[in-house]
């Protein structure tokens, strides 16, 4: 399907994923509209990663059906950029066309690292190679952004500033997007919908009913926080 038309990015159906004799994914059954930004929620271990990767095309064991219309690009935790390619090049990696330069300049511009194309990786600080790692998604101009924890090695003050990001280039490129995270402020601050994962099926699928701009302050926040919380069973 191209690019604006309605409809769900992803659909998935009775995945499963089995590791030796653990069950990790039993029957996860969800779908991700066009432009949607879901973030997925759940124990240590209760199987988000393992989730993200059969989504990504990364894990080819798992069954049952799944389907994206459209590209998708996957940022993880750690940046993974390759340390003997320049930024600009590891922006670029594995992605063709003409106007490839111009892409790789406007990405970097839109994390605001225009100055850094010629650095090496080892000469950025960890958030600045964390944007450099969003540059090399929005390259592919995604319609599915796979988000793995990808602000949860950051300082409390850079996570703040790339969420904020994160926020302005959605609204820009209106992508969609799966976040995994731990950190339910996050969820509930840029998510439209938030799945919890737990026994191996999906199971909550709640819509944020807070409006935008949002803040941790805002009325409702709190309830909404409590009402997760209390989902994933922490005490609040
Ligand atoms: N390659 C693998 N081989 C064997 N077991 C695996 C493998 N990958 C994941 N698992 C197991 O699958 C389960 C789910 O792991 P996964 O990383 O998906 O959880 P998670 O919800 O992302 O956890 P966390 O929040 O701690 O990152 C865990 O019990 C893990 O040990």
């Amino acid at each position: 399907m191209a690019p604006g038309l309605a409809g769900d990015v992803t659909t998935a159906t009775g995945v499963r994923r089995v590791f030796g004799t653990t069950v990790v994914l039993d029957g996860v059954d969800l779908t991700i509209g066009r432009g949607e930004v879901v973030a997925l929620l759940g124990a240590s271990g209760s199987g988000k990663s393992t989730l993200l990767r059969v989504l990504a095309g990364l894990d080819d064991e798992a069954t049952g059906t799944y389907t994206t219309h459209g590209s998708t690009a996957v940022v993880f935790q750690e940046h993974r950029l390759l340390p003997w390619k320049r930024v600009s090049a590891n922006v670029a990696l594995g992605v063709r066309g003409g106007d490839l330069r111009a892409r790789v300049e406007e990405a970097l511009h839109e994390v605001g690292l225009t100055e850094k194309g010629r650095a090496w990786p080892a000469e950025l600080s960890g958030g600045q190679s964390q944007r450099v790692a969003f540059a090399r998604a929005l390259v592919r101009r995604p319609d599915l952004l796979l988000l793995d924890e990808p602000f949860g090695a950051l300082d409390a003050l850079n996570r703040l500033r790339m969420q904020a990001l994160f926020g302005r280039l959605r609204a820009r490129h209106d992508f969609a997007a799966l976040l995994v995270t731990h950190d339910v402020d996050e969820a509930l601050l840029l998510a439209d919908r938030v799945l919890v994962l737990d026994s191996g099926r999906i199971a909550e699928d709640r819509k944020v009913p807070l409006p935008r701009p949002r803040a941790v302050d805002a009325p409702g926040f709190g309830a909404e926080r409590r009402a997760l919380l209390s989902l994933l069973n922490v005490e609040s």
